[in-house]
């Protein structure tokens, strides 16, 4: 595969560190890199597969699978500018933009190219994104390809696009949400006597080890949780504390709130 990344911030990033960890199995000829101010990408430009350009329509000439990973109001000048170089018996669209529908892109580009919309997070870049994927009528023979560069970099779920709103909100933001659990628990650690470092271990090393008990044993968290609540012991004291307090209301409003936001941008 010939990939090119439009977009190269924060995700594009993530996706293309994660593409060269994992080029053999990607079978990755060449990674075509753009974005506005190329200088933050020197650390991996001396690589022999990438290629860095300004240029859209060169990068969309010399790929075959074309990713954009740019902010949702920058997503119709970019389509615009490279729809003349685009070529349905050659490229595969593959969006990773928030909020922009398959249908966005066809008005554009005509219903005739494959169109895959994408929604991986940013632990792709430790090849562990949770990626959901819909595509277009043209786009379902290709998903394939976003199959074999997802499955590479995590895991991957074809959805129904009309979920894709809400595949954002836990999978895409939910890092962020994640990222907070984590940094709460290891602050309660501090509180209760770990050096901050020391904290911080125990808590990622905790979740890691909860998310592994439920994806190895297939068991329901409530299953795993009754086998840690000692009868009057110190952990339902605990959780339950946090329930009065609201901890799982609150997660769900959080959720909520984002997708509502979600539907605005
Ligand atoms: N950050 C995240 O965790 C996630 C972001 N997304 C979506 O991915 C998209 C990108 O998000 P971020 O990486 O966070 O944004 P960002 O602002 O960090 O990156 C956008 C990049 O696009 C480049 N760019 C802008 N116009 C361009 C053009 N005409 N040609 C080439 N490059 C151009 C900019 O230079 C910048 O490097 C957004 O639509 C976002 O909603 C989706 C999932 C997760
Ligand atoms: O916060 C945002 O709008 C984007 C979508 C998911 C992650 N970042």
């Amino acid at each position: 595969m010939k990939i090119g990344i439009i977009g190269v911030g924060n995700l594009g990033y993530s996706v293309a560190i994660g593409i060269l960890s994992e080029k053999q199995h990607i079978k990755c000829k060449s990674l075509y890199l753009s974005k506005r101010n190329p200088r933050s990408l020197d650390n991996i430009g001396n690589l022999s597969v990438v290629k860095i350009t300004t240029e859209n329509k060169r990068l969309v000439k010399y790929s075959d699978v074309i990713i954009v990973a740019v902010q949702p109001a920058q997503l119709k000048g970019v389509l615009e500018e490279i729809k003349d170089v685009i070529n349905p018996k050659k490229h595969t669209l593959i969006s990773v933009v928030t909020g922009r529908k398959i249908s966005d892109i066809e008005d554009v580009l005509g219903n005739d190219l494959p169109i895959i919309r994408c929604m991986p997070n940013t632990a792709i870049s430790v090849g562990q994104s949770m990626t959901c994927i819909s595509a277009n009528e043209r786009g379902k023979k290709n998903v394939e390809y976003a199959k074999t560069i997802f499955n590479a970099l995590g895991k991957t779920m074809c959805i129904e696009e009309n979920l894709m709103q809400a595949a954002t909100v836990i999978c895409a933001s939910g890092i962020a949400f994640w990222m907070r659990l984590i940094r709460a628990t290891s602050q309660g650690a501090v509180q209760l006597g770990f050096h901050s470092e020391e904290a911080l271990e125990l808590s990622m090393q905790t979740c890691l080890g909860a998310a592994s008990l439920l994806i190895d044993s297939r068991s329901h968290p409530e299953e795993e949780i009754d086998k840690v609540t000692t009868p009057s012991g110190c952990t339902i004291q605990g959780l339950n504390e946090m329930e009065h307090q609201g901890l799982s209301s609150s997660l769900i409003k959080g959720l909520v709130t984002s997708f509502e936001k979600i539907n605005e941008i």
